[in-house]
């Protein structure tokens, strides 16, 4: 700013005294006077300084509140993660916004969801517990007991909802029964075929043959809410798949994950959403 120019505070600020120094030429100019009005000036320059920092905080604190509590994710995986990758790119994009995958577990050591996590920038905490080598460790161990101590490892990351991303294992109670007991915590699934048809392991094969052998017309993926039957949870969402007749299962299986990659964001996104914020 040029050195003659002066800023519109200074310039306010000259204005005030020119009227000050009238109001003070019609009065009889009693020292106190002066004092009052100069100490009314200071007073209110320090009212309005104590103002402004007070309007300062407010703002702060209102855009602290207004930046939400990221939400917390946790991601069950058992192979390639290519789901768990879509979901770590969008984070805190406008598809994902104020999210952060606090925690993956995976129940195969060689599964390349674990490298996806760790390469993540920040890296993402990860966990692994295979069922056959925890039940050898202990013949008291069952399959239920496994399923608790997975429940215990999630609800320790504290998360705000649970992404099954290709976890191959079939949840007892155990698991429901123990994540339940946090409230608002909702388990989702990505399951390669639509609702009420080809539940459980090898869906995209199981869907594939089927219609190639006309017995169904449709085929596609969705994602739902996790309850003791399989795959028989709530739909979140649901997105049919161009196939064709007699083209490859590789063609067919490509555009499918292309599409699984995009509900796996969005269903998550959805059941984020809904939890009120705290
Ligand atoms: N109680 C529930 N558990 C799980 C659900 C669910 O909806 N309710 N969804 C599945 C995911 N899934 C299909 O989407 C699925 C995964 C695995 C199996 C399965 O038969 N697994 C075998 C082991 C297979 C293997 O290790 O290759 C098993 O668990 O014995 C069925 C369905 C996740 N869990
Ligand atoms: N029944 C569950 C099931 O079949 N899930 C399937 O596992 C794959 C995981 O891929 P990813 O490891 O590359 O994310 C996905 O195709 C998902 O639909």
């Amino acid at each position: 700013m040029d050195a003659h120019k002066i800023s519109a505070n200074q310039a306010k600020e000259q204005w005030w005294w020119s009227k000050f120094k009238e109001k003070d030429k019609d009065k009889d100019s009693h020292p106190w006077v002066g004092k009052v009005l100069s100490s009314a000036h200071n007073q209110s320059v320090s009212v309005s300084q104590n103002t402004t920092t007070l309007r300062m905080a407010d703002a702060a604190q209102q855009q602290q509140q207004q930046r939400r509590r990221r939400r917390r994710i946790v991601v069950l995986i058992s192979g390639s993660g290519t789901n768990l990758q879509a979901l770590i790119d969008a984070q805190n994009t406008p598809a994902l916004p104020d999210v952060e995958i606090v925690l993956v577990i995976s129940n195969r050591k060689a599964a390349y969801g674990l490298t996806r996590a760790a390469n993540a920038d920040p890296p993402i905490p990860t966990g692994y517990l295979a069922l056959q080598p925890y039940l050898k460790a202990d013949p008291k161990r069952t399959r239920d007991t496994y399923d608790v101590e997975i429940a215990r490892m999630v609800l320790e990351a504290r998360p705000d909802i649970v992404v099954l991303a290709g976890w191959m294992h079939v949840f007892s109670e155990g698991f429901l029964d123990t994540v339940g007991q946090q409230r608002q915590l909702t388990v989702i699934n990505l399951h390669p075929a639509l609702p009420g048809a080809f539940d459980g392991a090898h869906a995209i094969e199981r869907s594939y043959e089927a219609f190639q052998k006309g017995e169904v017309e449709k085929v596609g993926a969705m994602v739902h809410r996790v309850v003791k039957e399989v795959d028989r949870g709530e739909p979140v969402i649901v997105r049919e798949v161009e196939i064709k007749k007699d083209e490859s299962l590789e063609a067919y299986e490509e555009r499918l994950h292309r599409t699984e990659w995009e509900i796996i964001v969005e269903g998550t996104r959805k059941v984020l959403d809904e939890i009120p914020p705290t």
